[in-house]
């Protein structure tokens, strides 16, 4: 996604790879080493950065809003913001309560990753059953060769079947294993590698389509109800929203999205609605070609942004988390999970982001 390997010089770098150079995350920032004699750490910059979270509240006291940016008129329930420059993207911050977050959160671990719903892990093991449950109660797989799922193989019910009963304890990895080949493979690190799961009908990474002969489950009703409603400020008139596919990504320390088009699509008067989970981010927005200079926001646990019409051919991309406590800003989230006594989804979020995007494919 990020083109070749080779390192361009800053001129041959487009505007929105300077941008995500500027944003990502410094690796010699995390990793403590012991600072050289006279080496200076570069202060990190983040003062073109948005913060629709400080615009919400400058609103709220003096119904003003910075220049270039304004508030949509409209009778949708939350304040909603747009960038003149900019039609068809609109933000809409803290657009769900700490309950509903916690909520979104606990199905993106337990019950989204469930197959027929595919994830970046079906092509290396074929479908996992259970993973998050995996995780907490320490199983392992036990990987005799590689399953050899292709990308786009449809498993039988028996094969599945199979499937569940692979994970297991430490103990039976060790009895398994004695004079075997085989790999074992803790279910905490395939769930730290989990980067995308998807709902709905079945997006095709390889072939960035939409695979409508795999097997799916319609998006599920509580999700196809919050898309709806929050879709309705970037709807046309009298239309209506229809969510028929979802992308969630999975984003750890140091991960990032680049930017890209999501243009497989039919109708692009209709809005993807992408919800924050989690760490703090920061989200691109660009221009339709990667030469136009993006301006960058700050995308916080709660948050919903829609892109519609001429912002669907806009470049846009998630160049940094901010995963560490003092600036990832999940305080009420981590309460609230503590309260409930939810202490695994804490431990998964205090680190990670997880965007929920929802789209009509038709
Ligand atoms: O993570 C985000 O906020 C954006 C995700 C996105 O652009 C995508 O999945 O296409
Ligand atoms: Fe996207």
């Amino acid at each position: 996604m990020y083109g070749s390997a080779q390192t361009p010089d800053d001129s041959e770098r487009t505007a929105f790879r300077k941008a995500e150079k500027k944003y990502k995350l410094d690796k010699s920032s995390v990793i403590t080493k012991k600072p050289r004699k006279n080496q200076v750490k570069q202060e990190e910059d983040l003062s073109e950065v948005i913060d629709f979270k400080s615009i919400l509240e400058t609103d709220k006291e003096t119904g003003e809003t910075p220049p270039g940016i304004s508030k949509l008129q409209s009778d949708f329930s939350r304040p909603v913001f747009c960038f003149e420059d900019r039609p068809g993207f609109y933000f809409i911050p803290g657009a769900l309560s700490v309950e509903e977050q916690c909520h979104w959160i606990k199905e993106s671990l337990g019950n989204f990753p469930q197959p027929p719903n595919r994830t970046n892990h079906n092509a290396i093991y074929g479908p996992l059953h259970d993973l998050f449950l995996a995780a907490q109660t320490q199983k392992v797989l036990i990987d005799a060769g590689t399953v050899n799922a292709d990308a786009n193989s449809t498993f039988t019910s028996n094969a599945q079947e199979l499937d569940v009963k692979r994970w297991k304890t430490n103990e039976e990895s060790v009895q398994k294993l004695s004079g075997d080949s085989c790999k074992v493979i803790t279910a905490s690190s395939l769930l730290r590698k989990l980067r995308w799961s998807t709902l709905g009908l079945q997006f095709d990474w390889s072939k960035r389509n939409y695979n409508v002969s795999l097997p799916h489950n319609k998006i599920p009703e509580t999700l196809c109800q919050l898309a709806k409603r929050m879709a309705s400020p970037a709807m046309p008139m009298g239309e209506e929203f229809r969510p028929e596919a979802a992308i969630v990504n999975y984003f750890g320390s140091g991960d990032m999205l680049g930017g890209h088009l999501d243009d497989m699509e039919a109708d692009w008067s209709k809005p993807i609605v992408s919800i924050s989970l989690g760490c703090k981010a920061i989200f691109l927005l660009g221009g339709k070609s990667r030469e136009d200079l993006p301006v960058a926001m700050f995308l916080r646990s709660g948050d919903i942004v829609l892109m519609a019409r001429q912002a669907r051919e806009c470049f846009h991309g998630v160049p940094r988390i901010f995963a560490d406590t003092e600036n990832a800003e999940i305080t009420s989230l981590a309460l609230q999970f503590s309260n409930q006594d939810d202490h695994c989804f804490l431990e998964y979020i205090r680190t990670s982001r997880i965007n929920i995007n929802i789209r009509q494919v038709y």
